[in-house]
């Protein structure tokens, strides 16, 4: 074998990953007949590994800026999950169980102390500056939606960051200990509302988003400064683009932050 045909037989692939131990595992809501479980799953960021091509540290990954984690699937692929906290040894992702799911059910089976091979991906985004900030979250997207809007508050350049959360109802709902001490450390510029589609009651709307409720949520008073991040499956955010284009919100020029 020439010196050129050896390199490229050991070479391993960048979407490979690196063996990434689970550290610890927290129920957010427990499997029942009503509810699919969510669980945080804590991992510990691996020391002195080497990625390449287009995968990234741990470390490196940008949660405000929609960075990811792919999670190497045995037998399967790398899938994308957001990384819901990121400290200096450990990253979390935090996930909804599917029946049947093929990913999440490889993650719900690991046990705590096994290796999965994992990596950071970056979305390749851009930040827009604007002084309103709206974010709406799908479900589980809220993986997503509330440490973007926590980022936004720290950066402290947006007078207002309104967050609407899409729920069945309440009980599928999480985090609220973590929203309830957002809204008490930013009272006057972090507003919190849920929409429940399976459930009425007090404090929270009731149905589905659609354009009338995203006017009724975000009422920035300088339009043009307005700046919106809706997550969830791609047809939902498809969607969301254009209600809020309905409204006179134009995508991508009022994105939070559009893909590059
Ligand atoms: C950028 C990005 C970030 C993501 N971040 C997260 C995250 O932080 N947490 C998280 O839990 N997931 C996240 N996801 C979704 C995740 O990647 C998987 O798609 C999800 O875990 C389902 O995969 P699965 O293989 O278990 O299910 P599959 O085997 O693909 O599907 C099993 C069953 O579940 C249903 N199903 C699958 N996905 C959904 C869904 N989103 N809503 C409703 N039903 C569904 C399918 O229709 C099917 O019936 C993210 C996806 C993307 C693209």
């Amino acid at each position: 074998m020439s010196t050129v045909a050896a390199v490229f037989a050991t070479e391993v692939p960048w979407y490979t990953g690196v063996p990434t131990k689970l550290l610890n595992k927290t129920t957010l809501i427990a499997a029942s007949t009503d509810h699919l479980p969510v669980y945080t799953l804590t991992f510990e960021i691996p020391k002195n590994a080497t990625f390449t091509g287009r995968a990234k540290p741990h470390s490196e990954v940008r949660i405000d800026m929609g960075d990811v984690v792919k999670m190497v699937i045995p037998n399967y692929k790398p899938k994308s999950y957001s990384m819901s906290a990121l400290r200096d040894d450990e990253f979390d992702i935090t996930l909804k169980v599917y029946p049947n799911g093929r990913a999440s059910g490889f993650l719900d089976r690991l046990q705590i102390g096994e290796e999965m091979n994992t990596f950071g991906i970056s979305a390749n985004r851009s930040r827009q500056k604007g002084e309103y900030v709206g974010i709406v979250a799908y479900g589980v997207g809220i993986t997503e939606g509330l440490p973007i809007a926590k980022a936004e508050l720290e950066k402290g350049d947006a007078k207002r960051v309104v967050l609407l959360w899409a729920s069945r109802t309440f009980d599928d709902t999480f985090w609220n200990e973590d929203i309830a001490s957002l809204m008490k450390q930013y009272p006057n510029t972090f507003k919190m509302v849920h929409i429940l589609s399976r459930e009425k009651r007090d404090g929270c709307l009731h149905g589905r988003v659609n354009p009338e409720v995203l006017q009724h949520v975000f009422q920035p008073t300088d339009s043009e400064d307005a700046r919106f991040l809706s997550v969830g499956t791609k047809e939902m955010m498809r969607m969301t683009d254009e209600y809020f284009a309905s409204n006179s919100f134009h995508m991508p020029k009022h994105h939070l932050i559009p893909k590059m």
